[in-house]
């Protein structure tokens, strides 16, 4: 599903943040992404969500060579990954409910098709008493489930996630995780950045490690 090749990254004419990175992400798996500060986490997944390019290598996402597309078709690939920002990017102008229903009213769906299902998803992450509110009104914990719901509304084929649970709770940081983990099981291949040792400590996965640059891979 997702193939890196000799992967390398510098910012500008800076060193190498990301180095050799070689490895797959198979569909409908489960695997966190982690490593000290500055490893090049957040690097990583914006190379796996395309909206930075890699200064070698290969990568090869959905069956494509992604230095082959064309930036028109870039939304429409995006679509089949749902990603969780650390810093949220829930739009201040829409309610808990309009952010979480965006990716369909883009689509130009029928609300009567999606409503229940944000309504539920909502429900799961508990924001069900908060889908009228507006996020500058909401809590860093309940912006950041708002976040995950809205990237889980459309069951992307890969989920990307920048320490989900950084802003939560260890009980809600572990309802998380189940919601990731039913979403996996329902099969959606999911990446899971974080620091969070106990967290990762929940799971039997598979754990890319990012150090120096580098990877190594814990199957
Ligand atoms: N836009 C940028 N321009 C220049 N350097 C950058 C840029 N973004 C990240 N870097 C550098 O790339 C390296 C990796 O950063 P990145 O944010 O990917 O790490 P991270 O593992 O996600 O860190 P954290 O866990 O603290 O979020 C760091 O040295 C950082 O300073």
């Amino acid at each position: 599903m997702i193939r890196f090749e000799n992967v390398g990254l510098r910012y500008g004419m800076g060193p190498e943040v990301l180095s050799d990175l070689t490895f797959e992400i198979a569909p409908q798996s489960f695997q966190f992404l982690t490593g000290p500060s500055g490893a090049g986490k957040t690097s990583l997944l914006r190379l796996l969500f395309m909206s930075l390019k890699p200064t070698r290598g290969l990568i090869n996402l959905f069956g494509r060579d992604t230095s082959r597309i064309a930036p028109a078709e870039l939304p429409k690939l995006r679509r089949r990954i749902g990603i969780v920002f650390q810093d949220f990017r829930l739009l201040d102008h829409l309610t808990t409910y309009e952010n979480v229903a965006l990716p369909y009213r883009v689509q130009g769906w029928d609300e009567a098709n999606y409503r229940a299902d944000v309504i539920d998803l909502l429900k799961w992450v508990g924001l069900g008493d908060r889908t009228h509110v507006y996020p500058p009104i909401l809590s860093g914990g309940e912006k950041q489930r708002a976040a995950i719901a809205r990237a889980l509304i459309t069951k992307p084929e890969v989920l990307l996630a920048d320490e989900p649970t950084g802003n939560v709770d260890p009980p809600l940081a572990r309802r998380l995780l189940r919601l990731f983990l039913e979403m996996n099981r329902l099969g959606t291949a999911v990446v899971v950045a974080t620091h969070d040792i106990a967290l990762m400590d929940l799971v039997d996965s598979r754990r890319m490690v990012l150090v120096d640059g580098r990877m190594e891979i814990y199957e």
